[in-house]
């Protein structure tokens, strides 16, 4: 017998898989009231407002598997969740087109005043001129974030007449042609759109995204919409940026603290809101809960699952094999998708010595993890890393060589995008650790990790002081520092660790020195 519980208002239809079943209790309670009863859950399934922290994990100590009925799992601790050997699983694709339409209804919405012009008739006047509106039809949108959610909103978009610009740096050309939109770079975005919204993960890269900085580049009059994660759009700055009337309105369905209790944004007339409704759809509802009740069930029968988004669980012998080599290969994917900062359409690895012989799917996928965590909105594993990789139309290949050019062990990955082609080769040296021993076409030798600083020169006198100087006018101290060239007096790179990370504007610095080619700050 096993016992789940659902803490989440979850669609009691879509729970019928495991309400059916004749070995499966389900207690449908808050955590708060089952707080004594708590290790004696096997499963747990949720929405967004359960907080599946450590503290709570730790309490169910016999939990095998969360399951998100939804996309983000911002509210699941799943390092932690993956450290007890809880799996976690979500419905990636049954929200997609309610939160796609219901940013559409917060797009009408917006431009027609409907919620404002709602409050002054309910309030017994009948103000017309005060709501004259603009029309969707022939206006710019700008689409950041281009995955399940903003492909909808575009083709919602075109139904309406709309201009569509999509952004999106990791959309490929092939998938961009498929979908007819032609990508363009974010500041194009930002100067001719009308409408932006934001559609992407909360990630490092897209918290801020829309900063004061971006906000200074769109269009006076503009109308800004998020219904995708609070603080995509910096709250602060939209504020000061409505205040100034540079920002016509803005829709909000998410924030950054939810419920946002007495936010300066809520002061805003025209600044309207919705309580986190995009996935609040009957069929939504029905389509997630469906998804997770069903993956659970199978997970509880011993069957593999399709959605998980964190570890499989590795037989600890096959697990202790592949340990050094599945750490160093997520180490390399991570440098090469930072390096790799545009569309990629071909991955090819290249397993020699010792590692060939192992169990490569999971070091490949292990790899693919490292590459696809900066760009997806879902948390991307070993698990779902190839299922990922394949939806986004990247093709990925293993080969296995005789030649590892004198070391015992090796992993070469080279990286096809629309402009370049990027190739990195590590090495794991027992007791010493992980070492890249090529990059980008040149022999050097670096630990891949922490705050790392690669920039590509001519190789001439004084290049280093030139570097350091800038470096500590900042107050950034060099950790270590790897150099490497071609031939004397031409191309060369030098590879810095630093203690801290680097702010944009030194890279900016960097860049204008003369005979700096290239300029990458990458953290690992
Ligand atoms: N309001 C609501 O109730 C709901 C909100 N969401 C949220 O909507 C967002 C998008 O969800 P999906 O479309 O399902 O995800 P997805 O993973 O299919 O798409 C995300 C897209 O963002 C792109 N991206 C990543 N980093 C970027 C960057 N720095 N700049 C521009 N684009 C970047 C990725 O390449 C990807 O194409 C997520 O944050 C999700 O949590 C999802 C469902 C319901
Ligand atoms: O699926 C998502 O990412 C959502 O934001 C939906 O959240 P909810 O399940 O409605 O609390």
């Amino acid at each position: 017998m096993f016992r789940i519980l659902v803490s989440d208002s979850i669609s009691e239809e879509g729970l019928a898989p495991l309400l059916n079943a004749e070995h499966i209790e389900v207690v449908q309670k808050k955590v708060a009231e089952v707080e004594e009863s708590l290790d004696q859950f096997d499963a747990l399934l949720v929405r967004s407002a359960t907080k599946v922290t450590e503290e709570l994990l730790a309490k169910m100590k016999n939990l095998k598997i969360v399951g998100r009925a939804g996309v983000g799992v911002d509210n699941i601790d799943v390092d932690a969740a993956t450290k007890y050997g809880v799996v976690v699983i979500n419905a990636p694709n049954g929200n997609t087109i309610s939160t796609a339409e219901h940013t559409f209804a917060m797009i009408a919405a917006l431009v027609r005043h409907i919620p404002q012009a709602h409050v002054s008739v309910k309030s017994r006047e009948w103000n017309r001129s005060a709501f004259v509106g603009s029309e969707l039809y022939g206006k710019h949108l700008g689409i950041i974030g281009f995955g399940r959610i903003g492909s909808e909103v575009a083709k919602r978009a075109r139904a309406f007449g709309m201009k569509v610009h999509v952004y999106d740096p990791f959309l490929t050309k092939a998938r961009a042609e498929k979908i007819g939109v032609e990508p363009c770079t974010l500041d194009e975005l930002l100067s001719v759109s009308d409408i932006i919204t934001v559609h992407t993960p909360l990630t490092k890269e897209t918290k801020g995204l829309l900063g004061p900085k971006n906000l200074a580049k769109t269009k006076k009059g503009v109308y800004l919409v998020n219904c995708a994660r609070g603080g995509i759009i910096d709250e602060q700055a939209l504020a000061e940026f409505l205040k100034s009337g540079h920002v016509a309105g803005a829709a909000l369905d998410v924030f950054e603290q939810e419920p946002p209790g007495d936010h300066p944004l809520l002061a805003f007339d025209n600044v309207i809101v919705t309580p986190h409704l995009g996935a609040s759809t009957i069929e939504a509802q029905l389509n997630v809960a469906t998804q997770v009740a069903e993956e659970v069930l199978k997970f509880l029968e011993g069957k593999p699952v399709t959605s998980s988004i964190n570890l499989p669980t590795l037989s600890k012998e096959v697990y202790e094999k592949i340990q050094s080599f599945y750490n160093l290969a997520k180490k390399m994917g991570t440098v090469a998708s930072q390096y790799m900062v545009e569309p990629v359409q071909e991955i090819a690895i290249t397993y020699s010595g010792t590692v060939a012989d192992l169990e490569t799917t999971f070091i490949t996928r292990s790899l693919l993890a490292g590459f696809l965590k900066p760009r997806v909105a879902s948390t991307v594993n070993e698990v779902n890393a190839a299922m990922i990789a394949k939806e986004r139309g990247i093709i990925f290949g293993e080969k296995f060589s005789t030649n590892s050019e004198g070391y015992a062990n090796s992993i070469s990955l080279t990286v096809y995008g629309e402009k370049q082609t990027f190739t990195i080769k590590g090495t794991h040296i027992p007791n010493y650790g992980d070492r890249i021993v090529h990059f980008n076409g040149f022999a050097i030798d670096f630990a891949p990790e922490g705050h790392l600083l690669y920039i590509q020169h001519q190789d001439k006198p004084g290049m280093i002081g030139q570097v350091g100087k800038i470096l500590g006018d900042h107050q950034v101290n060099i950790a270590t520092m790897q150099v490497g060239r071609q031939a004397a007096g031409g191309k060369a790179i030098m590879m810095l660790s630093l203690d801290k990370p680097l702010d944009d504007s030194i890279v900016e610095k960097l860049s204008e020195v003369a005979d700096i080619e290239v300029v990458k700050k990458i953290e690992v």
